[in-house]
């Protein structure tokens, strides 16, 4: 069995890449930065190890790689795969979907079996995304030879896996827990079940418990840490005032989930309490501005903040909690982050209003855009 597997960073070799290998699969992955892709080439292997007391290493071998640029053989690979997989950043999904595209094309024309394509992104409907974006490159004829042998099940991916900065440019480290589902009602026969991933009928429930929980609690403690001067995860939670701040947005969020998905409340509660674990992870050291990274993708509407916050809105809950988040996050600086630049000048240029308003897509006279504008003012007093 080969699979493809687009992005060899932190969660491609942390997680996608160690379970598909371990699965039985021939992993190639494909990725753009020349120094993994050679180490990877030449080495044929490396190894993960888990954040915890007993600090267990697993050894992947068997894997090879290849330059997202060199276009014909990532093609034949991807003609040749029985799964392609991404972690690339969702926004990156249109970049990669030309060289997928002329893969999945050559499969086609030499008949080639079933094929699955799963984005191993953090977005609500990453491989549905994927697949608009590589049937852009398909004609009609060619977007009806797929139906039925092509599937583009949409996936939850949890497991945090934060920069690594190790003497071997390929050992990662990641913490112990995983969790990776996959709608199994969008896959098509000859899907081999890879040990370790649970298929769901239904992807919605877990990718917005994730996204709403994980994600959003995640974003919280940088953006409030970094308002507090803290640098990692691990040092945010370990002040109170932080820890409260992510409690209050996991409770609006868990309101949500359980009303909407009908999620038992002690479980709900069991797993944010878990989560916020997770989060202090003594063996790890998440950055901040890795957790806070792309604050322009994280305020979008339909992602972790907005969304949940639409969601309590139409239920007659005030989101202010994530309107606070949501303002923490227009205060976020880090100074590679053009994101963070695009904000910031938003806010040097057309004003507070505007910006909410452009990142958010909520108009000036929604309800939850004076939240944020209010939960901004009262922030900006607060650290004055
Ligand atoms: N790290 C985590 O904790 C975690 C957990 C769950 C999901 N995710 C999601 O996984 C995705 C990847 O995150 P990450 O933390 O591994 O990031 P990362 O930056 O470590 O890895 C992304 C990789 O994609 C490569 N890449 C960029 N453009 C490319 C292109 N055009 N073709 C091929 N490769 C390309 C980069 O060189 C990099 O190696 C994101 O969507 C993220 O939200 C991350
Ligand atoms: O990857 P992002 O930028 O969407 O979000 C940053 C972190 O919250 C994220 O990478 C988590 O570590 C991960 O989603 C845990 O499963």
């Amino acid at each position: 069995m080969k699979a493809v597997h687009f992005g060899a960073g932190n969660i491609g070799r942390g997680f996608i890449g160690l379970l598909l290998s371990r699965a039985g699969y021939e992993v190639c992955f494909v990725d753009v930065n020349e120094m993994l892709v050679s180490e990877l080439q030449h080495r044929g292997e490396y190894t993960v190890s888990l954040a915890s007391d007993g600090r267990e290493t697993y050894h992947v071998t068997g894997v090879t790689a290849l330059h997202g640029g060199d276009t014909d053989r990532v093609a034949e690979a991807v003609a040749g795969a029985d799964l392609v997989t991404t972690a690339v950043g969702v926004n990156i999904l249109k970049h990669i979907a030309e060289g997928i595209a002329k893969g999945v094309k050559l499969r086609l024309q030499a008949g080639g079996g079933p094929q699955h394509l799963i984005a191993c992104e953090n977005a609500i409907g990453g491989s549905a995304q994927l697949q608009a974006h590589v049937f852009g490159y398909l004609s009609e004829e060619e977007q009806r030879l797929a139906e039925g042998r092509l599937a583009f099940p949409n996936a939850a991916v949890d497991r945090i896996v934060p920069l690594q900065h190790h003497e071997d440019p390929l050992h990662v480290t990641v913490e112990p827990f995983y969790e990776w589902v996959v709608d199994r009602s969008q896959t098509i026969p000859g899907l081999p079940e890879i040990p370790g991933v649970h298929y769901a009928d239904g992807l919605e429930p877990y990718i917005e418990r994730k996204l709403f929980t994980v994600n959003t609690g995640h974003c919280c403690a940088a953006y409030m840490g970094f308002l507090h001067g803290k640098s990692t995860i691990q040092e945010s939670m370990a002040d109170e005032r932080i820890a409260a701040e992510v409690r209050a947005v996991l409770g609006e969020t868990g309101r949500l989930l359980t009303a909407k998905h009908g999620f038992d409340a002690g479980e709900h509660q069991a797993y944010i309490e878990k989560t916020m674990e997770r989060f202090r992870n003594p063996h790890l050291t998440d950055e901040v501005a890795r957790v806070g990274r792309s604050p322009v993708r994280k305020l979008s509407p339909n992602d972790r903040l907005v969304r949940p916050a639409l969601g309590l809105h139409d239920m007659d809950v005030r989101p202010a909690a994530l309107a606070r988040a949501m303002a923490a996050a227009l205060k976020f600086r880090a100074e590679d982050d053009p994101e963070v630049q695009q904000i910031r000048a938003e806010l040097e240029e057309h004003g507070l209003s505007a910006a909410v308003s452009r990142f958010t897509s909520l108009a000036a006279d929604h309800p939850v855009h004076a939240i944020i504008v209010e939960q901004y003012e009262a922030l900006s007093r607060e650290l004055a």
